[in-house]
């Protein structure tokens, strides 16, 4: 598609993604230098449509963005006033005190959120500002300099034909160029991998790690809701299955929202997160929560687990990695929108910094310093052995040695008797075969507290236009039913949390392998936990994809 010819228009900062950190970027520059060219590109249909969090947000990135975000009406409306942790078994649960832990576990001072509405709100002030946005543009290529830096991005293609070819309804997009281009793609970004893989990003590295979180905002009995508390939970349903848990936090206008992450390093592809997530709403603990209510909306996206080990190098020729393009999750509290908020804010200072020492097209180093250095690499390496623990060592363990440890930390500056813990293996790798691995049997849905998938998908708000392209490119066409069937009874059918992928058996005919891209809700899981590596996600035209209301 390179010959091409296309517009092109000139920037100072050209940023991909209007997430905390792409926002947060945006708006910083402009506060530094009204001048500036700025621009942000989002593929949902509006900014919000495709962010999917908790969210609990710890503050502390937007004090340091807008300080005044108080009195600038900032959509955090509910402060977290209790703070619950619970073991569950399959009949009953155990609430963990809150004494024994760490510190950085307390949500005092947190609020809880919907990131799609903080986003809405951080265009709103960046737009003030002068930054251009341009929502319903996908960014699907990235432009390459004479120097093989990075100097924009291709976006706003729309009408391909269903192969992939132009035809006459095809709009080629035009050009975004800056003298520096930031992804703020969040988990598992389609041209950060490029990058990553490009400059070789990730060497030295481990490899980055991610759960499927899965989420529904539901509607409760106002004598049941309690406005301001936060409840986590482990244990039932995965037990020794997968690492996980779940989260429930009470907003705003009785709403709950419930939601449950998979850690996708499970070895049983048998294994079926979405059911495990209909399963735990059945949990007698959450059951009488919900009962009588309504589930309004649903989602699903990856998280990133890697943590500090795992943030690959943030910085190559012309272009730099936000928020969690790169990773900046902190396991253990759930949090990684701070970070992203301040690695836009510290992407933007290096920038703004080489702009005006007529520099463009370089690296950006003071920015990777200011990460790893600063309050964002504090944040990750005093928790970066919890993930690691809870793979090697199961829950239980991970849970006592992981709160020791980062006790030990607290107190002692970030020193670990641990040292730093590797992750091992990524994802996809460490799926089992299927023959080592029991099936699981899971309830079917009832219809009131659970749902079938495809149901719940419609309350995504999910629209593709048909005839564009797959976005779901498979390398080898042939693999699923050739390899993941027989091998590792093709999980595709169950990691995807919106049903995209089927296999078909026919009496008579050979299985085959079905995409209902059209689902997709552009959680990346597919890209991520293919066992064979075998598909990769692409962007599909702008606008299209979920449309989240206050995920
Ligand atoms: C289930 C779940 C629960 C979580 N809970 C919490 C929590 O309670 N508290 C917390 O602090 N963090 C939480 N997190 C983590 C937090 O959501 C992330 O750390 C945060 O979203 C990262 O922000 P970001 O700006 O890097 O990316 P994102 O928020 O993912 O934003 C990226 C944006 O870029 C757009 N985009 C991507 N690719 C392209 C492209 N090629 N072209 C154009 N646009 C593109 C996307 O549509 C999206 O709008 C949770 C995450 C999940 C999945
Ligand atoms: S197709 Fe892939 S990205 Fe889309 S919803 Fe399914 S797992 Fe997520």
């Amino acid at each position: 598609m390179s010959e091409i010819e296309r517009e092109a228009m000139e920037y100072d900062v050209v940023i991909v993604g209007a997430g905390p950190a792409g926002l947060s970027a945006a708006i910083r520059l402009k506060q530094l230098d009204a001048d500036l060219n700025v621009v942000v590109l989002e593929k949902g249909s509006e900014v919000g449509a495709h962010i999917l969090s908790g969210a609990v947000l710890d503050p502390c990135g937007l004090d340091a963005l807008i300080p005044d975000w108080k009195e600038k009406g900032a959509p955090l409306n509910t402060p977290v006033n209790e703070d619950n942790f619970y073991m569950l078994g399959e009949a009953g649960e155990i609430r963990v005190p809150n004494f024994p832990m760490p510190p950085l576990m307390n949500n005092h001072g947190n609020y809880i959120v919907s990131m799609g509405n903080v986003c809405r709100w951080m265009a709103e002030q960046a737009e003030e500002l002068g930054v251009e946005i341009f929502p319903g543009m996908a960014c699907s290529e990235l432009v390459y300099g004479d120097n093989g830096e990075v100097k924009g991005v291709v976006a706003g293609v729309f009408g391909l034909e269903e192969d992939g070819s132009y035809g006459p309804n095809t709009e080629p997009g035009m050009e975004l160029h800056g003298k520096y281009v930031f992804l703020g793609e969040g988990v598992r970004g389609s041209l950060s991998k490029e990058v990553i893989e490009k400059y070789d990003l990730q060497a030295g590295k481990e490899p980055q790690k991610y759960g499927v979180g899965m989420k529904e905002i539901w509607e409760i009995d106002p004598a049941k809701h309690k406005e301001g508390t936060v409840t986590h939970t482990m244990g039932w349903p995965l037990n020794s299955n997968a690492g996980g848990g779940s989260f429930v936090y009470h907003l705003e206008n009785n709403q709950v929202y419930v939601g449950f992450v998979v850690h996708l390093n499970y070895k049983n592809p048998h294994l079926f997160p979405y059911m495990e997530f209909q399963r735990f709403k059945h949990h007698p603990m959450i059951a009488e929560l919900l009962e009588g209510g309504k589930r309004v909306a649903y989602g699903a996206r990856a998280i990133t687990e890697g943590g500090y080990q795992s943030m690959p190098k943030l910085v190559a020729p012309g272009v730099a990695l936000l928020g969690c393009s790169a990773g900046m999750v902190n396991v253990p509290r759930i949090k990684g929108n701070h970070n992203a908020m301040l690695s836009g804010k510290a992407a933007a200072e290096a920038a703004f910094d080489a702009i005006k020492a007529e520099r463009s097209g370089d690296e950006l180093t003071p920015y990777e310093e200011d990460v790893r250095g600063g309050a964002i690499g504090k944040d990750l390496k005093k928790v970066r052995n919890v993930k690691p623990m809870w793979s090697k060592w199961g829950l239980t363990a991970s849970l006592a040695l992981g709160g020791f440890d980062m006790w030990f930390q607290t107190l002692t500056g970030g020193f670990s008797l641990f040292g730093t813990l590797k992750h091992g293996k990524n994802d996809a790798e460490a799926t089992e075969e299927a023959s080592k691995h029991k099936p699981i049997d899971y309830p079917k849905p009832d219809g009131k507290l659970s749902f079938d998938r495809l149901t719940n998908v419609s309350f995504s708000m999910t629209n593709h236009e048909e005839s564009q392209p797959c976005h779901l490119r498979l390398a080898d066409p042939d693999k699923p039913i050739s390899v993941n069937l027989p091998k590792f009874a093709e999980p595709a059918q169950r990691y995807c949390p919106a049903g995209v992928y089927e296999v078909v058996e026919e009496e008579g005919n050979e299985p085959r392998f079905v995409v209902n891209f059209q689902n997709c809700v552009h959680c990346k899981t597919c890209d991520i936990k293919d066992p064979s590596q075998n598909i990769t996600w692409t962007t599909p035209q702008g606008g299209d994809g979920p449309n989240y209301p206050n995920m």
